[in-house]
């Protein structure tokens, strides 16, 4: 008791640490609405879905209530969907024998909707309304996603379910069945492009730790695949929008000390994936990007963003300071000036200001930002693949050292950083905002 009241008076405030508490329970228990009997949800998916058996099963599974279920895994798909394409994606989806799960089936309606009426301009249902708030909350998470977007993320979505529901009468190819399952992620592989989509849109592809960790886990296959180019995208209206705050909840005071100390210790190995990524990686930034998903840019290649993105770190709105190696890479990339407005004040930069700053390569209209990226790669993809490789790695070497001390460096202030008032009172006004409405 002595260490954890010890531990509290170094660190966290206790009142903050209670009002923290209470409120998470609160919480905990409007989530618990979400867990509603089976039959409740069922008949409103039917209209899009057909009768299907798998609509007969669970839905909003507490364990798996922010998560896509692991049978996305590496597919083959079409990069540029046509309509064609989005119609037979609709009866392969009737033909499902196995039940994609809630939030799958949720993310096909709004991509659904949103191919064929656009962007969400229907009011939002009541708060009891549960069924029909949830699929418009998915549906409105889109944003101004094009259509011809969310045409190609359906039937890539779509391609990666129905190729692991054949995969007990299928025998796949070698490199697909050695990847492993992934719950936040979609891979997929064509033409010598390994795509890796952030795949939260509803929570804005904010990065659970589970995230990061199969982040890492499909940078290292990507690495050793035979594909020449990695590409990481996001699925749905953001980017990312960077490290989900509730990374820092769930925690009682005797584990914060510990769990800051592991938190150090991923953030340290993710970035550090991205500074020893070997092959030419590029960001196609399909929206706004924050946080972490803004500093790590540096590390890549080829930064290609719509000019619908933004790119904001507010660290020391959340009391916090930069990672990703921005601390080194922002000054030297704009100058110490442009910087310190973004990295100490917080200035959110449009995708020109960012281009403008060297930060990205190339903006596109948000209309055309998925085909004119995808062919300018897929063009990129034919090159030689081993020229491509040492040239990246004789850019990348000149500085790599330095990168990694940086890495280290900026793990370890935040490490402290994790554990101040604050940071808990940043965390906690943006947990109650909700709340608070
Ligand atoms: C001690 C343990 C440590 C463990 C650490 C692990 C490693 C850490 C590495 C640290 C590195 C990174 C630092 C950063 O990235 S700092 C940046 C953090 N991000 C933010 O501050 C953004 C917060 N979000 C927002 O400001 C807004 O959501 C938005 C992105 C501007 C979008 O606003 P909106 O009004 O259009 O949409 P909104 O309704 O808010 O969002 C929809 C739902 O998504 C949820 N959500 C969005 N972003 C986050 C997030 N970053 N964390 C958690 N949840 C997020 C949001 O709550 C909504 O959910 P719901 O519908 O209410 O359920």
């Amino acid at each position: 008791m002595a260490g954890v009241t010890g531990r509290l008076v170094r660190g966290w405030c206790p009142r903050a640490v209670r009002r923290l508490s209470l409120l998470l329970t609160s919480i905990l228990q409007c989530l618990s609405f979400t867990f509603l009997p089976v039959a409740k949800f069922t008949q409103p998916f039917r209209n899009h879905f057909g009768n299907h058996c798998w609509e007969r099963r669970n839905l909003f599974c507490p364990s798996s209530s922010l998560q896509v279920p692991a049978q996305l895994h590496m597919s083959k798909t079409a990069m540029g969907a046509s309509q064609k394409d989005f119609e037979s994606a609709m009866n392969q989806v009737k033909l499902l024998e196995k039940d994609p799960g809630n939030e799958v089936k949720l993310k096909l309606y709004a991509l659904y909707k949103q191919a064929t009426e656009g962007p969400c301009s229907t009011p939002k249902p009541g708060v009891f309304d549960l069924i029909n708030k949830a699929k418009w909350d998915a549906w409105n998470a889109l944003g101004n996603l094009p259509k011809e977007t969310a045409r190609q993320n359906y039937v890539d979505l779509v391609s990666g379910l129905s190729s692991s529901s054949d995969s007990s009468s299928q025998v796949k190819p070698e490199a697909d069945r050695e990847q492993a399952g992934y719950e936040t992620l979609v891979m997929t592989s064509e033409d010598g492009i390994t795509k890796i989509m952030l795949n939260r849109p509803t929570k804005m592809n904010a990065l659970t730790t589970q995230m990061y960790q199969e982040i890492m886990l499909a940078l290292e296959a990507a690495s050793k695949d035979d594909s020449t180019i990695t590409v990481l995208t996001g699925n749905g209206s953001y980017f990312s929008s960077g490290n989900d705050l509730t990374n820092f909840t769930h925690i009682s005071p005797d584990e914060i000390e510990e769990k800051a100390r592991r938190g150090a210790i991923l953030l340290r190995d993710f970035v550090g994936c991205f500074i020893d990524f070997p092959k030419p990686l590029v960001a196609a930034v399909n929206g706004p990007a924050v946080g972490i998903s803004v500093t790590i840019l540096r590390l890549f290649d080829l930064v290609y963003a719509s000019d619908r993105a933004t790119f904001h770190t507010p660290f020391s709105h959340l009391g916090q300071t930069p990672e990703g190696c921005s601390s080194y890479t922002f000054p030297k990339l704009m100058g110490p000036g442009k910087a310190a407005e973004m990295l100490i004040f917080g200035k959110k930069l449009t995708a020109a200001e960012a281009c403008a700053q060297g930060l990205v390569t190339e903006v596109f209209p948000d209309s055309t930002f998925q085909k004119e990226v995808w062919t300018r790669l897929k063009a990129y993809s034919k090159l030689p693949r081993n020229a491509l490789r040492i040239s990246k790695q004789m850019i990348r070497n000149h500085e790599k050292e330095k990168l990694h001390a940086t890495n280290a460096e900026e793990s370890r202030i935040l490490q402290e950083r994790w554990l101040s008032d604050e940071c808990m009172n940043a965390i906690m006004n943006f947990l109650s905002r909700k709340a608070k409405m």
